[in-house]
């Protein structure tokens, strides 16, 4: 039977690990970026368009500098990325052009998912580049992200970047065959079909896969699952030599079926990609205002301001308790706020409509 949630989407996010792309040497192989490309591009032929969130700068990088392995520290990273981001879009753009299509790079860095007016930008530029038929390749910016603003897996970057361009379908490729109900060298490990509730899934996972080229292992794709599926994107797991099948429905990998309504698009981000930059204390009224009526943060039920954070910003919202509630975008600086602690005041310190409740 194939499936109706890949045969109906008519915009696909396609995200390639790096452990898909990659000789066992490490190097990018060719081979397996011209079969990529010929899946896609028959996919485009079909009327689809399609984002390609492709993983790799950071391998094909390897050879160049002369490295048998992924380098250990963050710098190191970074310099094979950036030699290796050219050369890899470089082999996509030659691939695309065989079939007539044209490759657009565009990278992308937490900012771009989590601040209001980067999101509304990169919103916009992946929709002009799909109006003009070009087929948008993403890649985190790898080479000014800094560890406390990585994604450093690209399979969040995949799920974000389906909400962010409104995508029907999110199809992440691996080297592994779907998602197993434990790790896939567990002696008895079966691989699941289909997962009808993503939060209601109990399954054993481990962390990086065999090649040792990629990050995050399943984990990772588990929680681009979540994202995707909890803002009414289905999600297709599968083996990047299935891509072929996956992509007309056929029923190879895991299908993770979407959850619920898709959530304005502001809100995603900020359950999802934000670092909260400072956490606020409320009163218990305050909370249960929050919690049970949906109500703006005012002023007077402040206890506590932590961080350093100017308005704007994404800030985490808890409880006298110290547990997290909510989280919100900020109408404060943190030293202004701090003044208004204690001072009764009705001033909305988070609106009710930048706020995510937890
Ligand atoms: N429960 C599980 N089901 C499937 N794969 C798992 C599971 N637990 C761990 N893995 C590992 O996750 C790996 C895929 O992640 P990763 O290596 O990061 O791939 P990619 O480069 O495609 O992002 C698989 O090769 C597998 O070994
Ligand atoms: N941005 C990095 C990708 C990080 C990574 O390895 O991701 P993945 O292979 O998807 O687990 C790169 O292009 O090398």
């Amino acid at each position: 039977m194939t499936r109706s949630e890949v045969l109906d989407a008519r915009r696909v996010v396609v995200k390639v690990g790096s452990s898909s792309l990659t000789t066992a040497a490490g190097g990018i192989d060719p081979e397996r970026v011209s079969r990529l490309v010929d899946v896609l591009a028959d996919v485009r032929a079909r009327g689809i368009e399609v984002v390609l969130v492709s993983s790799g700068a950071i391998a094909a990088g390897l050879a160049p500098l002369g490295l048998s392995a992924r380098p250990k520290a963050l710098a190191a990273q970074q310099a094979a990325a950036s030699v290796g981001q050219g050369l890899l879009v470089h082999r996509y753009t030659e691939e695309l052009a065989r079939h007539g299509l044209v490759a657009g790079q565009v990278l992308l860095t937490v900012d771009d998912v989590s601040r209001r007016a980067h999101y509304r930008n990169a919103t916009q530029t992946l929709s002009t580049l799909l109006d003009l038929g070009v087929l948008p390749i993403v890649n985190e910016n790898d080479t000014v992200a800094t560890s406390e603003i990585r994604f450093g897996d690209n399979d969040r970057l995949a799920a974000l970047v389906a909400h962010l361009v409104s995508a029907d379908l999110l199809v992440l490729l691996s080297d592994i065959d779907g998602l197993y109900d434990a790790p896939p060298a567990t002696p008895g490990a079966t691989r699941i079909a289909e997962v009808a509730d993503i939060d209601a899934l109990e399954v054993e996972v481990g962390s990086v896969g065999a090649a040792g080229v990629g990050t995050g292992g399943m984990v990772t794709k588990l929680d681009a699952a979540r994202i995707a599926c909890s803002s009414g994107i289905p999600v297709v797991l599968a083996a990047a030599d299935d891509a072929a099948d996956a992509l007309v429905g056929k029923p190879v990998g895991t299908l993770f079926h979407a959850a619920g309504r898709r959530r304005p698009r502001r809100l995603l981000w900020l359950a999802h990609a934000t670092e909260t930059l400072g956490t606020v204390t409320v009163d218990a009224g305050a909370a249960r205002a929050l919690v049970e009526r949906g109500a703006s943060l005012l002023a007077a039920g402040l206890i506590g301001v932590r961080g350093s954070f100017v308005a704007g910003d994404p800030i985490a919202v808890e409880g006298p308790d110290g547990v997290a509630i909510a989280r919100g975008l900020v109408n404060y600086d943190a030293e202004e706020l701090a003044d208004l602690v204690g001072a009764q005041g009705v001033r909305e310190v988070v609106h009710r409509d930048d706020l995510i409740l937890l």
